[in-house]
């Protein structure tokens, strides 16, 4: 049976899963520079992570007896994945549990930066009845999600899931992929039933860029590091233009964000990443045009309890139960 780390915490139903099956589990968090150590003197043979704990090449090195790396979430950027997987670590992540997590946390941020949410709730009570009358104007220049064109860079599960919501609000989808293609988009209407939309991808990002009134991320951080939004996206997109980044920090250039912001090419922008978590660059926190969240598109109950289960079937599966 494995000795468990799960680093970053683990849903209580995904501890009870293992231990049910006779695996043991700790959720104490333990520094990354401790972490190596910790590993070796507890003896033990599995680490879980989400994106918080960093697993690279010196940490595999360093601990022989580590038999799976799981990742509790999508993205595995911050785990050296090819390297474990050569040492014949069992590596895998659960990228199917939280995508509607994220897709909603978008939505919320689309319903929120089209009628500057944000910097209304921060900047409420009014102090009198002039300071309200001044923020009724300040925030009554909002506009609609119906009838607007919804730009999706990246269309796995949470792209699709995203543009399922989207379809529902009445949106056009403009979906960005490596391929053209032909998908179809399940619009469910609870008790009532479920309609087929079909979206027909593009490898054009320009046009999208030039077509679109909303832009939401949802590709992985890129291999070389390099932004998909720089400043010759920015330059191509409409005036006016409201973006969603719950995808990867560094995914779009800080810079030239803020840019693109001073120069009113960008009304308003939702981020739930950053280039330098967990230490964000302070003017991205205090630009009012800016509604932050601190990487949460997969925090709720439904997705952790989700991941919990599925990384307790993948070490179950792998490395079997009492
Ligand atoms: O890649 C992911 O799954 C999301 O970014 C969530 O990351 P988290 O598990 O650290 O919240």
């Amino acid at each position: 049976m494995m000795k468990i780390l799960a680093n970053d915490g683990i849903s209580a139903e995904g501890k009870e899963a293992l231990e049910k099956a006779g695996h043991t589990v700790s959720t104490e968090t333990i520094e990354q520079d401790k972490l190596i150590e910790v590993i070796n003197n507890e003896n033990y043979e599995a680490l879980i992570v989400r994106s918080a704990t960093v697993v690279r090449e010196n940490l595999i090195d360093a601990c022989p007896n580590l038999k799976f790396i799981g990742r509790g979430g999508v993205g595995m950027d911050n785990i050296d994945v090819e390297y474990a997987r050569n040492k014949g670590i069992i590596v895998s992540n659960t990228p199917a549990a939280s995508s509607q997590s994220v897709a909603e946390l978008v939505m919320g941020h689309l319903f929120s930066i089209s009628r500057s949410l944000h910097d209304s709730f921060k900047n409420m009570p009014a102090n009198g009845a002039n300071d309200f009358k001044v923020l009724k104007k300040k925030y009554g220049k909002g506009v609609e999600l119906r009838g607007k064109t919804l730009g999706i860079i990246g269309f796995g599960r949470i792209g699709q899931s995203l543009a399922s919501y989207a379809l529902g609000c009445g949106m056009k989808v403009i979906a960005v992929s490596r391929e053209e293609e032909s998908v179809s988009i399940p619009l469910t209407i609870e008790g009532v039933g479920r309609i087929e939309a079909e979206v027909k991808t593009t490898t054009d990002i320009s046009a999208m860029l030039a077509a679109s009134d909303f832009i939401s991320l949802h590709v992985p951080k890129q291999k070389d590091g390099s932004a998909v939004l720089g400043a010759s996206e920015f330059d191509k997109m409409k005036d006016g233009v409201r973006i969603v980044n719950a995808a990867r920090g560094g995914v779009i250039d800080e810079d030239a964000l803020l840019a693109a912001i001073e120069s009113g090419k960008v009304a308003n922008v939702a981020l739930d990443v950053f280039e330098n978590e967990p230490n964000p660059r302070q003017d991205l926190l205090t630009n009012d045009k800016i509604a932050t969240t601190p990487h949460i598109g997969a925090a709720t109950v439904e997705a952790q309890a989700r991941i919990g289960l599925e990384l307790a079937d993948i070490i179950v599966s792998n490395f079997g139960s009492k």
